[in-house]
C-alpha cells in the first residue's frame, strides 16, 4: 500500500539558529532596512545617517569602476529596502546597469583572492561555499576590502524564513515551508561545520575574528536572495549594483532581463548588463521578474516575500512505494522504467490539474488483488499506458481514499483554518513575516483542499468510469456501442 507524506512537523528545538547561540562576532554590514527584525532591534536614527553616507560611498565606488550606464538607474532607498530608481524616462529594453567583471564576486574573484590561495584556487569547494567564504573574508577586511562600499550596503537580514526566530517559525507550523527551512538550515550547518574545520580554523589570518554559523548563514542568505537565478552553480556570482533590482509581480515577461557580453577592446572585458523589461518613468523604481516558476514557499525561502497570485500556491505531494508492499520489486521496476523511483514528488498548483504522472503512479502504488496480473513481466512494456486510465473500481476507489485521507490528515496539522488566515490577512499593519506565514500556510491548505476536491469528484464518478477490462473487451470487439457485452448465440 502507498505511503503518502504530506509534510513533516519538525521539532523546533533542533533549529540551528537557537537563541542560545552566542551572537555573531564578525562585523557584518549594518545597513538598516525594513529587513531588520523590527520587533527585536528597532532602527536607530543614527544608522539612517550612516546609510545615506554608505549609499554615497557606494555610488562613488560604482562610478570610479565604470559601473552604471550613463546614470540611468540610481541606487536608492525604496519600500523593499534598497532598489534601482530611474533617473529619466526609460523605454522597455533599455540597459539600466552595466557592471564590469572586476566588480563581481564570483569563482574567478575567489581564485584570485587569499581564500583561493588558501584552498588551491577554491575549485575544490562548492561554488556557493567559495563565494560565501570570499564574502565573509572581505567583510572581515573591513575598509581594506576592494568591495567595502558594496558590503556596507548589504542588508543584515532579509525576511527569508532562514532568518526567522523560533517564535516566528511557529507561524508556519505544519507547513512544507517549515520543513524545507529546517532542512536548508541543517544543510548550511553541515557545510559550515566542514569549512570551519578545514578552512576557517586553519586560516586565522583570513578570518581574524571568529566566524559563527549565523555569519555563514547570512552569507548563504545573501547569495540565495541576490544571485540571478540563471547564474547558479559554477557561474554563481554576486553582481553589485545590478543585484539591487527588486521583483514585481506585475512583470510577467518570460525572457531574461540581463545578459553577459564582451565590451572594450576586442570585447575582452565581460560586462553584466541589466535591462528594464518595461517602460519606466523618471523617478519610478525599476523592477524585474525574479522567477515565474517559483512557488510562494520558494519565494519566501529565497527572498522573503510572497505574492497573492494563486498560481504561486503549491503543495508537493510525496508518494512512496512501501517496502512492505508484496509487489514492491515489480512496482519499483515499473516506476523506474518510467523515469520515477521508489519515492516520487509531485508539485500540485492551486486550481490546476494534477501533474500528468501522478495518477498513473498512484494507481501503480495501489495495485493489488485481481489487478496484480498487470504487474507481470508480460505487461512490462504496456503497463504504464494502462495506468494512465482507470484500472478497476477497487483501484480507483483506493487512490481516491488514500489521497482524501492524506489531505484530511495534512489539513488537521495546521494550527489555523483558511478562514482564520483570511481574517488575519485582512488586518492592517501586518508584520511582513506574519504576512508571509499567513500567505504560505493558507496557500498550502487551499491546494490540499483543491487536491481533496479532485479526488472527491472522482469518487462520485467511479460508477461512470471506464476500466481496464471494458477497454480490453472493446479492443477485442466484444462490447457493443451501447456498452453491452456481445455473446455468441
Ligand atoms: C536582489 S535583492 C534586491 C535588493 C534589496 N532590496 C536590498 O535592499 O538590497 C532581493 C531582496 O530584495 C527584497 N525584495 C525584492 N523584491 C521584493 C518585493 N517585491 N517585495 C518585498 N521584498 C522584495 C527582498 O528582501 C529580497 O530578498
Amino acid at each position: 500500500m502507498a505511503t503518502l507524506y504530506q509534510h513533516h512537523l519538525l521539532p523546533l528545538q533542533r533549529l540551528p539558529n537557537s537563541p542560545r547561540r552566542p551572537p555573531p562576532r564578525l562585523r557584518l554590514p549594518t545597513k538598516p532596512s525594513r529587513h531588520h527584525n523590527r520587533q527585536l532591534r528597532p532602527r536607530a536614527a543614527a544608522s539612517t545617517t550612516a546609510t545615506v553616507s554608505a549609499m554615497e560611498d557606494f555610488r562613488r565606488w560604482l562610478a570610479s569602476h565604470g559601473a552604471g550606464d550613463g546614470g540611468k538607474a540610481i541606487p536608492a532607498a525604496v519600500p523593499e529596502g534598497l532598489g534601482l530608481v530611474a533617473a529619466r524616462d526609460l523605454p522597455r529594453g533599455e540597459v539600466v546597469a552595466e557592471v564590469p567583471k572586476k566588480l563581481w564576486m564570483d569563482a574567478d574573484a575567489v581564485a584570485a583572492s587569499d581564500i583561493g590561495r588558501a584552498c588551491g584556487g577554491g575549485g575544490g569547494l562548492r561554488p556557493w561555499v567559495a563565494v560565501a567564504l570570499l564574502l565573509l573574508s572581505e567583510v572581515a577586511r573591513g575598509a581594506d576590502s576592494p568591495w567595502a562600499p558594496y558590503l556596507a550596503i548589504l542588508p543584515r537580514q532579509t525576511d527569508s524564513t532562514i532568518f526567522w526566530s523560533e517564535e516566528e517559525l511557529l507561524e508556519i507550523q505544519g507547513t512544507q515551508l517549515l520543513s524545507t527551512t529546517v532542512g536548508v538550515k541543517e544543510y548550511v550547518q553541515s557545510e559550515f561545520d566542514s569549512v570551519q574545520a578545514e578552512i576557517i580554523s586553519t586560516n586565522k589570518d583570513l578570518f581574524p575574528g571568529s566566524i559563527t554559523f549565523d555569519d555563514f548563514l547570512w552569507a548563504f542568505g545573501m547569495l540565495r536572495s541576490r544571485v540571478f537565478p540563471e547564474l547558479r552553480g559554477d557561474k554563481l556570482a554576486l553582481i553589485p549594483f545590478a543585484d539591487l533590482v527588486n521583483h514585481s509581480p506585475n512583470i510577467t515577461s518570460e525572457g531574461s532581463s540581463w545578459e553577459i557580453k564582451g565590451k572594450g577592446l576586442f570585447g575582452r572585458e565581460l560586462m553584466f548588463s541589466l535591462r528594464t523589461p518595461v517602460n519606466v518613468k523618471s523617478g519610478q523604481q525599476i523592477y524585474i521578474q525574479y522567477d515565474l516558476d517559483k512557488s510562494n514557499a520558494e519565494l519566501a525561502l529565497d527572498y522573503g516575500f510572497v505574492e497573492s497570485n494563486p498560481s504561486r500556491d503549491s503543495f508537493t505531494v510525496t508518494l512512496e512505494i512501501s517496502e512492505s508492499d508484496p509487489f514492491y520489486g515489480d512496482k519499483l521496476d515499473i516506476a523506474e522504467a518510467n523515469g520515477l523511483g521508489e519515492t516520487a514528488y509531485f508539485d500540485v498548483i492551486l486550481n490546476e490539474p494534477l501533474p500528468p504522472q501522478m495518477l498513473p503512479y498512484l494507481r501503480l502504488l495501489c495495485i493489488g488483488g485481481t489487478d496484480a496480473f498487470l504487474l507481470e513481466a508480460l505487461f512490462r512494456n504496456s503497463v504504464w499506458g494502462h495506468l494512465e486510465l482507470p484500472l478497476s473500481p477497487d483501484n480507483e476507489e483506493s487512490i481516491c481514499q488514500a489521497m482524501r485521507d492524506a489531505c484530511k490528515s495534512a489539513l488537521a496539522d495546521y494550527h489555523t483554518t483558511i478562514e482564520e488566515d483570511e481574517e488575519l490577512s485582512g488586518r492592517e499593519n501586518l508584520q511582513p513575516r506574519l504576512a508571509i506565514a499567513i500567505g504560505v500556510r493558507a496557500g498550502e491548505k487551499k491546494v490540499l483542499q483543491h487536491i481533496d476536491g479532485i479526488f472527491k469528484q472522482r469518487e462520485e464518478e467511479l460508477d461512470g468510469l471506464e476500466y481496464y477490462q471494458e477497454r480490453r473487451l472493446k479492443d477485442l470487439g466484444l462490447v457493443s456501442d451501447n456498452g453491452e457485452i456481445i455473446f455468441w448465440e
